[in-house]
């Protein structure tokens, strides 16, 4: 059976543009392959500048990779097919609540979306977004209100809306929750599984939180400057794991 998702010698390198180093290349992604089946989640691991969010923003159609290949359900991506990916893989970013627009209305953002990638009426569009609200614990009325009128937990409810709003078959999320008081980051949390349990929505996040990734990720993907060191079911990294690094990871929560 095809996989969801496939990544295929993905690479990824920068030019230094100023300074001394001006032309050098900075190497943030060496080649890496992994895969990951529907509703599945996976966890990225790593030092910081270890290439996390590189991967993160490579499957979000966010950047260009220098090599390699995506396939979402055996079908490239190719880095113009904007349309197709938005639909598909959304992406919630560290700084997902400074990205909410603070001079318009939750609904009216949420419902942006919704008109630019469906030809529904303006009524069907309205209502597909107070239905997706209720999925993430908010309340039709919220559709008016301005994203300051809302708790911190309320607009991470919101971002978590606008990422699900198009039903897409990925949400990748890069450190999205870390800013949360921790009783709100469990809630938000368990709302996620709870959407993946109901929408059947793969999860890629980026975490440094070890509890965290061994509660939710079936797989974990663990990064040491620019290369994959491990890969694998949750299960096995955390009890059998090949490298030193990643028992010192997962096991002690240290680098
Ligand atoms: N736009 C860029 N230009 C040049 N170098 C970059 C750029 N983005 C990332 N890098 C470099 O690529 C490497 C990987 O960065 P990346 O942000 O993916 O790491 P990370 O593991 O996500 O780190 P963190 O945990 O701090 O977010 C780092 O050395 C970084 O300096």
């Amino acid at each position: 059976m095809t996989k969801l998702l496939e990544v295929e010698q993905l690479s990824k390198s920068y030019r230094h543009k100023t300074g001394l180093f001006s032309g050098t290349k900075i190497v943030a992604l060496e080649p890496l392959s992994f895969s990951l089946e529907r509703g599945e989640t996976l966890a990225i691991m790593g030092e910081t500048g270890s290439g996390k969010s590189t991967i993160a923003r490579l499957i979000a159609g966010a950047e260009k990779p220098s090599g390699g290949e995506i396939r979402l359900n055996g079908k490239p991506l190719q880095a113009t097919d904007y349309a197709e990916r938005c639909r598909n893989i959304r992406m919630i970013f560290q700084d997902s609540l400074r990205s909410l627009n603070p001079q318009i209305t939750v609904g009216k953002q949420l419902k942006e979306a919704v008109r630019f990638n469906t030809n529904w009426d303006a009524a069907t569009q309205q209502q597909h977004v107070v239905e997706t609200l209720r999925k993430v614990g908010l309340l039709p009325d919220h559709y008016h209100f301005y994203p300051h009128m809302l708790s911190s937990g309320q607009q991470q409810r919101v971002c978590i809306a606008r990422a699900i709003v198009l039903a897409p078959q990925i949400i990748v999320a890069d450190e999205a929750f870390v800013s949360l008081d921790p009783s709100i980051r469990a809630q938000i949390i368990n709302l996620i599984l709870d959407l993946q349990q109901d929408m059947g929505i793969s999860f890629i996040f980026v975490s440094h939180s070890t509890e965290i990734v061994k509660h939710v990720a079936d797989k974990i993907l663990i990064m040491h400057r620019g290369k994959m060191i491990e890969f694998g079911p949750t299960q096995v990294l955390v009890n059998h794991p090949k490298e030193t690094y990643t028992r010192h990871l997962l096991q002690t929560g240290t680098l």
